[in-house]
């Protein structure tokens, strides 16, 4: 059987993981598995089924029997949970922070490992979030690891949250943002980590296509 090459894409919230991996998926014809949306799924199900983020006992099951559904029609990408569209629901800046909670808790990791492997499949995967080089795809043929300072990527949430329409406070979402990277870099398994042999690129200065041709540039030299 021929191996389903893999591009890892990981990074603090806010570096622009999703819009490079988006860009790389898009340019290469492959699949794309945005990991952080399965945590921030197990997030609001934790509200709905009133399951304290700090219940490992509790959310180990919700987890494992997550029922979500990742859809994309013409071009439009759809998040179901329990037959419920959650789409906009998990993008909020309070479930991003309930997601790193239960993102901490070492079982509930495990319960999603599996789930997140079966998104590998042919043609190739570019695969998104702060895990994806060093835990889930250890063996990637590619791995990027995208920072920028706390602030170039508070200015960016802001921006990103005032053009949903969104009343926003810029020292707010930094305060926000610092939190949940000490959180996501100090926990005890799969911290926010580059791998080894990952590309490390600080998008702080950099526009949305200097940050897609220098890591083509890179994808390209190994694949
Ligand atoms: N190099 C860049 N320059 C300016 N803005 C950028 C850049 N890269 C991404 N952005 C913008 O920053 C915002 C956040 O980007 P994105 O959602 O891709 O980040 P992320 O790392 O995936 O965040 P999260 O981990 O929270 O999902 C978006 O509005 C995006 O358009
Ligand atoms: N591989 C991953 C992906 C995400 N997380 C946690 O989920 C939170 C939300 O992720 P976003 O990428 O959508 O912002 C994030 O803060 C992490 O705590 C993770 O642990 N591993």
């Amino acid at each position: 059987m021929q191996s389903v090459p893999v591009i890892t894409v990981d990074g603090p919230s806010g570096a622009g993981k999703g819009t490079l991996s988006a860009l790389i998926a898009a340019h290469l014809g492959w699949h794309f598995l945005d990991s952080g949306a399965l945590y921030r799924v197990l997030a609001v199900a934790s509200l709905h089924h009133d399951i304290p983020a700090d219940d490992e006992e509790g959310l180990v099951p919700l987890a494992t029997g997550l029922d979500v559904n990742f859809t994309c029609e013409n071009g439009l990408h759809r998040v179901v949970l329990e037959g419920e569209d959650v789409t906009d629901d998990i993008r909020t800046e309070e479930i991003g922070a309930v997601a790193s909670q239960v993102a901490a808790l070492p079982r509930v990791r495990e319960a999603l490992v599996r789930r997140q492997r079966a998104f590998k499949d042919q043609p190739g995967l570019v695969a998104d979030g702060r895990d994806m080089g060093t835990v889930i795809f250890p063996d990637a043929e590619a791995k990027i690891f995208l920072t920028a300072s706390a602030e170039a990527r508070a200015e960016r949430r802001c921006a990103q949250l005032k053009a949903k329409g969104l009343d926003v406070n810029i020292a707010r979402l930094l305060s926000d943002i610092q939190s949940r990277d000490e959180r996501d870099k100090s926990r005890t398994v799969a911290p926010l980590v580059p791998a080894d042999d990952a590309l490390q690129l600080d998008s702080t200065s950099l526009t949305i296509e200097q940050v897609f041709e220098k890591a083509l540039d890179f994808i390209n030299s190994r694949i």
